[in-house]
């Protein structure tokens, strides 16, 4: 049976969620559309549809790439420089080694070079440009975009300046694409495909891990998510999306030189990502086909107007982008989506898709965590000073203390964002102290955080699948082509379950930034639970609830407890601790000034001195 829940207009509009006969209904008028146009338009326009084309196919891998994964590329052009020069290297060439020269048979065997040449460009200079942060990112997109660029000019083989003509054309069978109308319908099935599978990739495991990128590397890392692998991942995929739009221009011009290649058009290819809606795959198209018709239309009217020539619409296209980034951040698509009253198909999630497996737990009273010894000095200040606590399994424990007491250091050194200056840390018998937080996850670690990590234009549900993470294992080739739902229905299932499970089964489809902040800690712990953990670490988790949200709170953490889950909990809500947990360890300038019971901590002089003293 499937549940059906309306979705709200802005949840995760793009993502091709559910209803699949509807979009696939859709995406036929597109094509029907897109089929006849070539009958009924003067050529120049179809000349122009195959532009736009081209461009949205590069617009698409800069979706991915930037709106979603947001990271910023201004060097697309030279991949579809890459892509470009491979396919007329390979083809017009007379004088190729034999290991080579075979590729030059065929366009379509020069399509498959060019990918993997771009491929491996991508991952080296992903690897090397990635791990730049914030503003040094784009800049080293443009660092390697120039370099590209002018490697493409220089070199002796590639034409230099002039550049290599006389490229065949593509070919099916006998039918030889050589006429706008007759490749137009190859670049549009290009980018067809390429939407598509953008799209199911989005609506997928691994699409989620995509979208958490967003949400922050720690996050992301201990939901279990290889958040450099994913980046490199986009990177190399927009690349390739790059590529094949390089390959069909080379094909439709018949010729390369490096003019098109340059930062110029770079920069256009994210102008038009930005302006159709970075974030949205339908975004893209309507970026490239907005930008190309501008930029066609201003080019023969503002000469006439200043009355002589220039590129005067780059102005022009310089004060829309800084209009739309006031006024329309999110861009066009989604205002497209408002005016056609076209809302997200409600998502479907299965009542009947196979539950997931279900780690071993430990046995109740065994001692799943254990912190030895754990010093953290932070230059000259000590943070945790030899720290030693356990939690059993079944055991609630919580940390407390005073504002700057060292509890949250304490939890990012259990959890593997941060790493002891000195002593152990064993989890599940083995030891973690400066591992991953993604290995920690993966055996059987799961958190909240103190400041909520939510993605808060995503669903609830999708939010918290994020947590199902480890339980899934589609990699991204499936998930584009769709052979990834079993997996993914049964995962969204274990999303709802725990949904259900914490009390949020009623805003399961809103947006989760739409939510209380005392509700979004919620979503967080469902998050948490969906990864199966045995061990929950839970960093205020009562602030901001109501007196009855605490309550369940408190029941939901006691049924978790009974179930044989060990909790450790910072927080400072003396009255929901005291009544909840089993064990208490206070915490003071980084050491460690008490440990028992909740009745003889309340009655313990330092304690009351240092701490309680001062709670109401
Ligand atoms: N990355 C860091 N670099 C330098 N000092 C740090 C760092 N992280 C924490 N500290 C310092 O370590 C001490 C303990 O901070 P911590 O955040 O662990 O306290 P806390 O008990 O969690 O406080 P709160 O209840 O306010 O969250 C503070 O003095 C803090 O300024």
């Amino acid at each position: 049976m499937n549940t059906h829940v309306q979705t709200s207009v802005g949840s995760a509009p793009q993502q091709g969620a559910a209803s699949p006969m509807k979009n696939v209904l859709r995406l036929l008028a597109v094509v029907a559309v897109l089929a006849v146009l070539p009958a009924v338009l003067p050529p120049y326009y179809v000349t122009l549809l195959n532009y736009i084309g081209i461009s949205a196919l590069v617009a698409v891998g800069l979706v991915l790439l930037t709106g979603v994964g947001g990271l910023t590329s201004f060097g697309q052009a030279a991949f579809v420089g890459v892509g470009a020069y491979t396919t007329a290297v390979l083809t017009t060439s007379t004088s190729l080694p034999g290991w080579i020269a075979w590729a030059g048979a065929s366009p379509w065997l020069t399509l498959g070079v060019g990918l993997v040449i771009t491929g491996l460009i991508a991952l080296l200079l992903g690897s090397l440009t990635l791990r730049l942060s914030g503003h040094y990112l784009p800049l080293g997109t443009i660092a390697w975009g120039i370099s590209l660029y002018f490697l493409f000019g220089t070199l002796d083989f590639l034409g230099a300046q002039s550049g290599i003509s006389g490229l065949p054309p593509i070919r099916i069978g006998s039918w030889a694409l050589d006429e706008g109308p007759e490749i137009y319908y190859l670049i549009w099935a290009f980018l067809l495909a390429a939407v598509v599978t953008t799209q199911n990739l989005l609506d997928s495991r691994e699409g989620r891990a995509i979208r958490a990128l967003k949400g922050g590397v720690v996050m992301a890392e201990a939901m279990g998510v290889d958040t450099s692998r994913s980046r490199i991942v986009i990177f190399v995929i927009a690349a390739l999306h790059a590529a094949a739009a390089g390959w069909l221009y080379a094909h439709m011009q018949r010729l390369v030189n490096p003019s098109p290649f340059g930062l110029h058009h770079g920069i256009e290819y994210l102008f038009m990502a930005v302006v159709g809606g970075a974030g949205y795959v339908w975004g893209a198209v309507v970026g490239a086909g907005l930008v190309t018709l501008l930029n066609q239309w201003l080019q023969d009217f503002l000469p006439r107007v200043f009355g002589h020539s220039g590129n005067f619409e780059i102005i022009i296209f310089g004060m829309l982008l800084l209009l739309i980034l006031h006024r329309a951040r999110e861009g066009l698509w989604p205002a497209v989506l408002r005016v056609l009253r076209v809302k997200a198909a409600p998502k479907a999630v299965s009542d009947s898709a196979a539950a997931l497996p279900r780690r071993t737990m430990p046995t109740r009273g065994e001692t799943i965590l254990e912190v030895k010894d754990v010093t953290r000095r932070f230059g000259g200040l000590v943070a945790n000073n030899n720290m030693n606590f356990s939690v059993k399994a079944g055991e609630i424990l919580a940390l407390i203390g005073p504002n700057g007491a060292g509890k949250s250091t304490m939890f990012n050194q259990i959890s593997g964002v941060d790493t002891p200056t000195s002593g152990e840390i064993i989890f599940t018998g083995k030891a973690v102290a400066g591992h991953d937080s993604r290995e920690i996850a993966r055996l059987g670690m799961s958190r909240s955080f103190q400041h909520v990590r939510l993605l808060p234009r995503m669903s609830v549900l999708e939010n918290v699948a994020i947590g199902t993470h480890l339980r899934g294992s589609t990699g991204v080739f499936p998930a584009a082509w769709r052979l990834d739902r079993k997996e993914e229905e049964r995962l969204l299932a274990e999303a709802a379950r725990q949904i259900r499970r914490v009390g949020l089964e009623a805003h399961m489809h809103d947006e989760a930034g739409s939510l209380a902040l005392g509700q979004q800690r919620i979503v967080e712990i469902a998050r948490a639970l969906a990864a199966d953990p045995c061990l929950l670490l839970l960093d205020e988790p009562a602030a901001g609830l109501r007196f009855k949200e605490k309550e369940a709170l408190g029941e939901l953490l006691k049924k978790l407890k009974a179930e044989g889950v060990a909790i450790l909990l910072v927080e400072h809500d003396m009255d929901f601790v005291m009544g909840l947990v089993d064990r208490i360890v206070v915490m003071e300038f980084g050491e460690k000034i008490a440990e028992g019971l909740p009745e003889e901590i309340q009655q313990n002089e330092r304690v009351l001195a240092a701490y309680l003293g001062g709670v109401e």
